[in-house]
């Protein structure tokens, strides 16, 4: 494994979503539009370095959708991807709009189908040459019944993936997962056992578990792995068949939010500053405290 980038100051544009409904090549122009414009700097004028779509942003969010959503990928960790000759559409747009914006983007997430007929709830990145550089395919499934409040079953129609996955940008190693994957703490761990400085999560929780556990989950992961955490969600619409939490946010590592937004569609602009995260590490040093002769199962995987 590459070491891991030095970590360096930069902006981080979650882009919090609104507009999305049937009409998938609505939902696209809506988020290209909508990334331009964020390209173009926030409050203080300042571009961005890395701009967040969120979880299922081309499609509504729900099983009987993804199988009618789901593109082609095609992406193979390791290998040259064209984008030119890719079939999905969504990927097109995506690495077209990194490409003309020279940002970084991490794409949401989007329905992809495989060759062997699987689902997946899949994460694209993309360089500010537009060139696809990581996947992530949502690992843990969205499978939940609380009674009287949401009943959700992603494994209907998802295939949970089998891979943790980060990538290197010129000034942090990036931890991806996908909204559900956030309670499981394994994952957050090993991206920062592995060099991870910011853990970034596109997300949809909802109006049940939003309130409940959207901000203390992100917090606690920042704080047991003294890394950034964020987390971007969609809009809340309440004409739509699953009511998204919103309040897109960033923790740094030791458990402060730096931003948060509300419900509506909006931008969430943060400046991330490494020496947070190299001040935790030095007053709090459980990274180098860790007691594996104690617990040794939990070491297996790092
Ligand atoms: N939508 C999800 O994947 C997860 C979620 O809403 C929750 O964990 O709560």
């Amino acid at each position: 494994m590459a070491a891991a980038p030095t970590f360096k100051p930069f902006t981080l544009a979650l882009v919090q979503l609104g507009q999305i409904g049937a009409d998938k090549a609505a939902n696209l122009k809506h988020a290209r539009d909508v990334v331009l414009k964020t390209a173009q700097g926030g409050p203080t004028g300042k571009k961005p370095d890395l701009i967040v779509l969120p979880e299922c942003f081309n499609s509504p969010y729900g099983h009987v959708h993804f199988p009618v959503y789901a593109e082609t990928i095609g992406y193979e960790p390791g290998q040259a991807y064209d984008v030119a000759k890719s079939e999905s559409e969504s990927v097109k747009l995506l690495s077209a709009t990194a490409k003309e914006t020279g940002v970084w983007l991490l794409g949401g997430s989007i329905p992809e189908k495989t060759p062997d007929g699987k689902v997946y709830n899949t994460s694209t990145v993309y360089n500010p040459q537009g060139e696809l550089i990581a996947i992530h395919r949502k690992v843990h499934l969205f499978d939940i019944d609380i009674p009287g409040k949401i009943k959700f079953k992603e494994s209907e129609t998802l295939t949970g993936g089998t891979t943790m996955n980060y990538f290197d940008t010129d000034f942090a190693r990036i931890g991806l997962g996908i909204c559900y994957d956030v309670r499981f703490p394994e994952l957050a761990a090993v991206s920062a056992r592995k060099g991870a400085q910011i853990c970034i999560y596109p997300g949809a929780f909802n109006t049940t578990t939003g309130p409940l556990h959207w901000e203390l989950l992100q917090r606690a992961r920042a704080v047991d792995n003294q890394i950034f955490f964020a987390m971007c969600s969609p809009a809340r619409d309440l004409n739509a068949g699953y009511h998204a939490y919103g309040h897109s946010l960033v923790s740094d590592p030791m458990g402060k939010i730096v931003g948060e937004l509300q419900h509506k569609e909006d931008v969430l602009f943060v400046d991330i500053d490494p020496e947070v995260f190299h001040s935790a590490r030095a007053g709090i040093p459980v990274t180098t405290q860790r007691r594996f002769d104690v617990y040794p199962d939990v070491s297996k995987g790092f």
